[in-house]
C-alpha cells in the first residue's frame, strides 16, 4: 500500500515552535483534514510534506524511500496562492504546468477541463482578468489533469461557488475510493460529500 510516513516532525518559524515531535501517515484511500486556528502551521506542514520546504527535524519517506522523483511525480501540491501567471491564460498556465510535470495533454482536453469547471469563453483572457473564485477553478483543474496517489490541498474550497465545491467534494471522494491520498487544509466543516474524513489537529503554540 503507498504511504507517506512523517517522523517526528518539528518547524520553527521566527523562533516560535510550530510543531515538534510530529508523525503523521498518509496512507492509500485515506483523506486527512488537517485543523487549526491561523498561524498554527497547517500551511508549513503541507509545505514540508510536499517537499517545498524542510522540517527543521525529522524524516519523510514515501513507499520507504526518501522523498525523490518516485514521490514527486505522483504528488499535486495545491497552495493558497493560486501559482498561476496571471499575466498568461487559463490554457497556457494550465499548458506549461503539464509539461513541467511530464503529463502529455491536448489542447482540447485543456478546453474540456475548463468547460467542465464552466469556465467555457474564459479560457484565453489573461488569468488576471477572471475572478477569485475563476482564478481557483483554473488552479484547481490541475486535479483532473495529472494522474497522482497524494493530493495536499490548502484551503481548495477558498473562494469557489457551491456548485464547484459540489465537483470538488465528489472529485476528492472519487480520488480516495479510487486509492488516492488526500490532506487538505480548510477552515470549514468538511460534509458527508466527501466520504470518510481524518482529522488532523495543530494547535497554535506560543
Ligand atoms: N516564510 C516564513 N517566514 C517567517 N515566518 C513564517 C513563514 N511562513 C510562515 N511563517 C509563520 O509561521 C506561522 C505558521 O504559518 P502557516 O502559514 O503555516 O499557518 P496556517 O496554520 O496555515 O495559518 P492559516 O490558517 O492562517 O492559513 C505563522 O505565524 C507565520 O507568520
Amino acid at each position: 500500500m503507498s504511504q507517506l510516513v512523517a517522523s517526528e516532525l518539528s518547524c520553527i518559524k521566527q523562533d516560535r515552535v510550530l510543531f515538534d515531535n510530529l508523525s503523521v501517515t498518509l496512507s492509500a484511500g485515506q483523506l486527512v483534514h488537517l485543523r487549526g486556528p491561523n498561524g498554527a502551521g497547517k500551511t508549513s506542514l503541507l509545505r514540508i510534506l510536499a517537499g517545498l520546504s524542510a522540517a527543521d527535524s525529522g524524516h519523510i519517506s514515501w513507499q520507504n524511500q526518501s522523498l525523490g522523483s518516485d514521490y514527486f511525480t505522483q504528488l499535486v501540491y495545491l497552495g493558497h496562492k493560486n501559482g498561476l501567471n496571471l499575466t498568461l491564460n487559463a490554457i497556457e498556465n494550465l499548458y506549461y504546468w503539464c509539461a513541467q510535470h511530464g503529463v502529455k495533454i491536448s489542447s482540447a482536453q485543456l478546453y474540456d477541463r475548463l468547460a467542465a469547471l464552466e469556465l467555457t469563453g474564459l479560457e484565453t483572457l489573461p488569468v488576471k482578468a477572471l475572478s477569485a473564485g475563476q482564478q481557483r477553478k483554473v488552479a484547481l483543474a490541475r486535479l483532473w489533469l495529472k494522474p497522482a496517489m497524494v493530493w495536499l490541498l490548502d484551503e481548495p474550497f477558498t473562494a469557489l461557488d457551491i456548485r464547484t465545491i459540489g465537483m470538488l467534494e465528489n472529485a476528492l471522494n472519487n480520488f480516495v475510493t479510487q486509492g488516492g491520498a488526500v490532506m487538505l487544509t480548510s477552515h470549514h466543516v468538511m460534509t458527508s460529500a466527501v466520504g470518510k474524513v481524518q482529522s488532523l489537529d495543530l494547535e497554535y503554540r506560543w
